[in-house]
């Protein structure tokens, strides 16, 4: 009896020997990224995690104390390096971009739900799919795609103007935007109608199940291990039903697209612009080691749901915010859009004439500086290197971190932390804007592909709704900022809202 209990307490002495060695002696002694400064650790469970995602003052008195290279601690304290040294992303994010890939940390869910498409993809994978599908985001495509945009414009505006004519004047815009961003990736993306805007949906409600579900502990705690023991998703609680019922909706309804439109495509009948319809069409012209198989274009139309849908409602929801916070700027843009567009029923613009608005364009910059919607991307190494001088060994976590970097006062001067579209027209602050200083879309080889469509869209959604409404700060409603998984109003975008009389 003895035995038994000395060989149990001895296992479990082994255990938690273990685990303060990889979470506190190992990270704070032995690391060989020990000797690059940077702050202490927080705590055990989230390292400065927290504070990296949430407070970007905090952020930035490190970059002062310790510099562009800072060593910091990420979930269950393990040691990881903040890159704010643009010599140093340009080689992660061109020059050495596939010795760099995505931490295998919260993938598996991601990949449950969006498979290897062009997000997810690594190396070769990610090579053979982005050259196949370039091609489909040129100029003429996107240009192709203005009707759609302003097509649901009008729906949204409609449905605001129902609400405001029945009195309804403190709006949830966060939803109204949600379903119209949604409407347009479906259409500009794949087809499909999920018109959300009027209706449901399941697919809609499949993707909103696995998108938006509340942040419990629970649920990010299966969601961080499950990339490391895949059966936690196996465990029969309402959390991962959820899940599993979402993927196998989104699995089922995408199969069906695509077969149908190789159907349509192998009876010459294919002549779709949206983007699926044109990678399926492309991937016919293609050398058989070039093809992207029938699976990687299924996992093509979650991934532009995925990247294509929220990443642009939130956008044009930080402007309204910005926008009703500062009058005089919401009054400037209206301006410039009743000018170009004096006839507010027949508001059609041409996508030359929707991208030559100019303060328009620094609305849609600054907002993507204050608020880019991806905060933060990180990285990988598979390979020793030398950053600064300092070694970071193989399989150190990289963080590149947007929304500190659009903040560095040494680039966007003393008003670096204010809402100022106008800055974007002073050559002498642009002259310090690079590719690798301001990345909303990140840069280089794995930079957003669908950037030029969801500016368009952006713009021509903001237009419409600065061109028919007025946008007010709603007394007493306090808006914050939900920063994971991305940057978005919380508890969501309530204005006051009323109509542009003339
Ligand atoms: C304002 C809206 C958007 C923002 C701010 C945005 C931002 C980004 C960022 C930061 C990345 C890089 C993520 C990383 O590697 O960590 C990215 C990648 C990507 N985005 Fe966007 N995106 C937006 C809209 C769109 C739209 C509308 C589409 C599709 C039509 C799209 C499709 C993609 C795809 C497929 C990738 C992966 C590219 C690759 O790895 O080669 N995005 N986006």
């Amino acid at each position: 009896m003895l035995d038994l209990i000395s060989l149990v307490s001895f296992f479990i002495l082994v255990i938690i020997g273990w685990i303060t060695y990889k979470i506190y002696i190992w990270p704070v002694y032995i690391t060989p990224l020990r000797k690059i400064p940077g702050p202490p650790s927080e705590s055990l469970f989230y390292g400065n995690f927290k504070t990296i995602m949430t407070e970007e003052r905090t952020c930035l008195k490190w970059v002062q104390k310790y510099g562009n290279i800072i060593k910091h601690h990420e979930i269950l304290n393990q040691p990881a390096l903040l890159i704010l040294d643009t010599k140093i992303i340009q080689d992660i994010l061109l020059n050495h971009v596939y010795d760099f890939i995505r931490p295998p940390y919260m993938l598996a869910d991601a990949i449950a739900i969006a498979g290897r498409g062009l997000v997810f993809a690594e190396g070769e994978n990610h090579k053979r799919q982005r050259k196949m599908m370039n091609p489909a985001f040129i100029h003429n495509n996107i240009k192709e795609m203005v009707p759609t945009f302003i097509r649901v414009a009008f729906t949204l505006k409609s449905l605001i103007e129902d609400k405001v004519n029945l009195g309804e004047s403190e709006i949830n815009l966060t939803s109204y935007l949600s379903k119209a961003t949604l409407d347009v990736i479906g259409l500009v993306g794949f087809n499909y109608d999920f018109n959300s805007l009027t209706s449901s949906n399941e697919l809609a409600e499949a993707y909103e199940s696995l998108t938006n579900a509340p942040n419990s502990a629970l649920r990010i705690g299966i969601n961080y291990f499950s990339s490391f023991i895949p059966s936690i998703r196996e465990i029969p609680i309402d959390i991962n039903k959820q899940f599993k019922n979402g993927c196998a909706v989104i699995d089922r309804v995408s199969k069906k697209l695509v077969e149908e439109k190789y159907k349509a495509a192998e009876s010459g009948e294919l002549k779709g612009k949206d983007l699926l319809s044109l990678l399926i069409n492309i991937n016919k012209t293609l050398p058989i080691e070039e093809k992207m198989t029938d699976n990687e274009l299924k996992y093509q139309i979650m991934t532009f749901l995925l990247a294509g849908h929220e990443t642009t409602s939130i956008t044009i929801s930080w402007a309204l915010y910005y926008l009703s916070k500062y009058p005089h700027m919401q009054d400037l843009l209206r301006e410039e859009v009743v000018k170009a567009f004096p006839d507010k029923s027949k508001f059609n613009p041409t996508f030359d004439e929707i991208n030559s608005l100019e303060y328009l364009n620094c609305v849609v910059k600054e907002t993507l500086r204050l608020n880019p919607p991806v905060l933060v991307t990180s990285r990988l190494s598979t390979k020793d290197e030398v950053f600064g001088g300092y070694h970071v060994p193989k399989n150190t976590v990289i963080m590149i971190p947007f929304s500190i970097l659009h903040r560095l006062p040494e680039i966007w001067g003393p008003t670096a932390a204010e809402f100022d579209p106008k800055r974007w027209l002073d050559p002498s602050l642009i002259k310090n804007v690079t590719n690798f200083n301001y990345l909303p879309f990140l840069a280089g080889t794995r930079a957003c592909i669908g950037n030029k469509v969801a500016l368009t869209e952006f713009k021509i959604l903001l237009s419409m709704l600065i061109r028919n409404f007025v946008f007010k700060p709603i007394e007493g409603f306090n808006i914050k900022r939900r920063f994971i998984p991305l940057d978005k109003p919380d508890p969501y975008l309530g204005l006051s809202v009323s109509k542009v009389e003339n």
